[in-house]
């Protein structure tokens, strides 16, 4: 009797090496979850992973080695994992788990899914698939020390989006743009100072309309892009960190700050000569004038080897970019007095970086399989239920730090409140008269609700669908305001309805017109969701409530989104440009 068969039985052996299972995520846990997997008896596994193999990802995904650099994770995954059981028959797919070819039909021949991911997007939309599938799943996560599992079974537990998922510190955008007193404030702004120079310009929380009089000093700067790099460099550096800091000053922008900046005079800085390469490590701070030159010298350098410009996104793994915004971040704590830090801590706050955990990751890959076995022997024994065999597990670490703590719970009910797995009708207020369809389409239901393809009506009336077949014509209603929509437009109570076929998912949205009085022309769409909406109209009850939800760090995303002092709503106003921002 081999080992297995004598610690899990003949019956229960034999049924996993049956059952059709499908991992999604092939990094950290995943690797250790297939290698677990293939181990514990499992001969019939599909892997699917839309990335390649990053030389940083060696120190913890012991499945791929130096030589698997560039090539992809599920497929390298498959081949080393065959080696523990040639006899195993893995389908590795190179993909992303939200194309087509993962319908529901498609979810429906495994037994059970396994989520090995690393974000919330992915994670919502295998959720639903599962749901739609009745498919158990089998959720992971880890957070350096910390990591949990759990399974989601329709109908009787709860899914992945019956809890609002935690978002971390929140910060003012005005504390961004104008008075910052932390470092992770300076990188936020550094990488938004990025965009403006290198990517969607008009996307950066910093731009401003050129033809605005009272635009910032460094807006003329920034697109004087004709210049020889150099001298666009240095107008860059001048415009940001003396003429606005002085402009401000002279207008008396700060005068309530508890600390007054002071601006980088060009003429007070003694340069090293341009090829002087310093040595240094990332540990060590940059004296002001390294800020500087590196500053200059990343613009330069970007903007000579870049035909992208205009298009390039902030990757701190890209070292002219983490050097550009270690170095702008520092000059604005300098500017602002705050203390500076090194590129590596600066590379930890922009990229939020806790750094992974490989025990974690294998601690929660062992618990996922765990789980597994008993979803099995349930269907093996056709008795006892998920909801009450399955458990929650936390993984912490030890009050004294020195090992770890595994704390498994009961697994909750559904949420008769979510909008996911229970249906329910969700409030949606924002401004009828200044938003449009193509907003609510990508900030809202995309962005926030996690759909892939919606389709969305008014009554029997569809007015826009994405996916195959949809009707292309109706891409005519995106610009359209939300109360200038087909059929009379949307007003105060009218119900949409949002579905995702692909998902099988749909939900009513209960329309509340809302204005958000405080509203930065600069900032992205206002509106609020759900139990925010609720919770606005209790502190309509408490005026006193300056609910301030301006950065959220969802998973490692850096997220700036509008600074809401809820207010009463004023009636709204008159239809203006308004730019999104994500
Ligand atoms: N939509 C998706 N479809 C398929 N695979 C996905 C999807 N989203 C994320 N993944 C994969 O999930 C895995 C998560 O693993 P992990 O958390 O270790 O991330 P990583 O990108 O390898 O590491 P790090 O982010 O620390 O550099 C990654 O390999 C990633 O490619
Ligand atoms: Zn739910």
């Amino acid at each position: 009797m081999s080992f297995l068969s004598a610690t899990l039985g003949n019956g229960l052996t034999q049924k996993i090496h049956e059952s059709k299972i499908l991992v999604v995520g092939a990094g950290g846990i995943g690797c250790e979850l297939l290698k677990n997997l293939v181990l514990s008896g499992f001969e019939n596994i599909t892997i699917v992973d839309l990335d390649t193999i990053d030389v940083s990802n060696l120190n913890r995904q012991f499945l791929f080695r130096s030589h698997h650099v560039g090539q992809s994770k599920a497929i390298v995954a498959r081949e080393v994992a065959l080696q523990f059981n040639p006899k195993a028959k893995i389908t590795a797919y190179h993909e992303n788990i939200k194309t087509s070819r993962y319908s529901i039909e498609y979810i429906e021949q495994f037994v059970l899914v396994l989520n090995a991911l690393d974000n919330v997007d992915a994670r919502k939309h295998v959720n639903r698939l599962c749901l739609a599938a009745n498919v158990p799943l089998i959720e992971s996560g880890t957070t350096g020390y910390l990591g949990q599992v759990s399974v989601i079974k329709k109908g009787e537990t709860e899914c992945y989006e019956c809890t609002e998922k935690a978002t971390a510190k929140v910060y003012p955008i005005c504390t961004i743009r104008s008075t910052p007193d932390k470092m992770v404030h300076c990188i936020v702004w550094a990488k938004e100072c990025y965009k403006l120079l290198f990517g969607k310009t008009e996307d950066s929380m910093l731009w401003e309309d050129p033809s605005n009089e009272d635009k910032s000093a460094f807006m003329d700067h920034v697109l004087a892009r004709d210049l020889a790099p150099s001298e666009y460099a240095q107008g860059v550096f001048r415009g940001l960190f003396e003429y606005e800091i002085q402009k401000k000053l002279d207008i008396k922008t700060y005068k309530t700050a508890s600390k007054m900046p002071s601006p980088i005079k060009w003429q007070d800085l003694s340069l090293p000569p341009p090829s002087t390469s310093t040595t240094w490590n990332d540990r060590m701070l940059w004296s002001l004038e390294e800020c500087v030159q590196n500053f200059l010298d990343t613009i330069i350098t970007i903007v000579q080897s870049n035909d992208d410009i205009g298009h390039l996104e902030f990757d701190k793994d890209d070292s002219h970019a983490m050097t550009f915004v270690a170095a702008a971040a520092n000059l604005r704590a300098h500017v602002f007095q705050i203390p500076m830090e090194s590129l590596f801590a600066c590379k930890g706050i922009a990229g939020n970086i806790i750094p992974a955990i490989a025990t974690t990751n294998a601690i929660v890959a062992g618990l996922q399989v765990l789980e597994a076995f008993k979803i099995i022997r349930l269907q093996l024994e056709a008795k006892g239920s998920i909801a009450t065999d399955c458990k929650y597990t936390y993984c912490n670490r030890s009050w004294d730090g020195r090992g770890v703590v595994l704390n498994p719970v009961a697994l909750s009910h559904p949420n008769p409140k979510c909008f996911v797995c229970s249906r329910q009708m969700l409030d949606l207020a924002l401004d009828i008269k200044t938003t449009t369809l193509h907003q609510v389409v990508e900030h809202v239901l995309k962005k926030r609700m996690g759909m892939n393809a919606p389709t969305v009506s008014i009554g029997s009336n569809t007015i826009y669908e994405e996916g195959e077949d949809a009707e292309e014509s109706l891409v005519v209603n995106l610009p359209k305001l939300l109360h200038e929509l087909p059929g009379g437009g949307l007003h105060h109570d009218t119900v949409l309805t949002v579905e995702d076929f692909s998902q099988d998912f749909n939900c009513s949205l209960c329309v509340k017109q809302w204005t958000d009085t405080e509203k930065d022309e600069n900032a992205t769409l206002s509106f609020l969701l759900g139990h925010e909406y609720t919770k606005w109209k209790q502190d309509l009850a408490q005026p006193t409530t300056d609910a301030v939800a301006d950065m959220e760090l969802v998973d490692d995303e850096l997220e700036v989104v509008q600074h809401e002092k809820r207010r009463v709503p004023s009636p709204a106003k008159s239809p203006r440009s308004k730019r999104m921002r994500h």
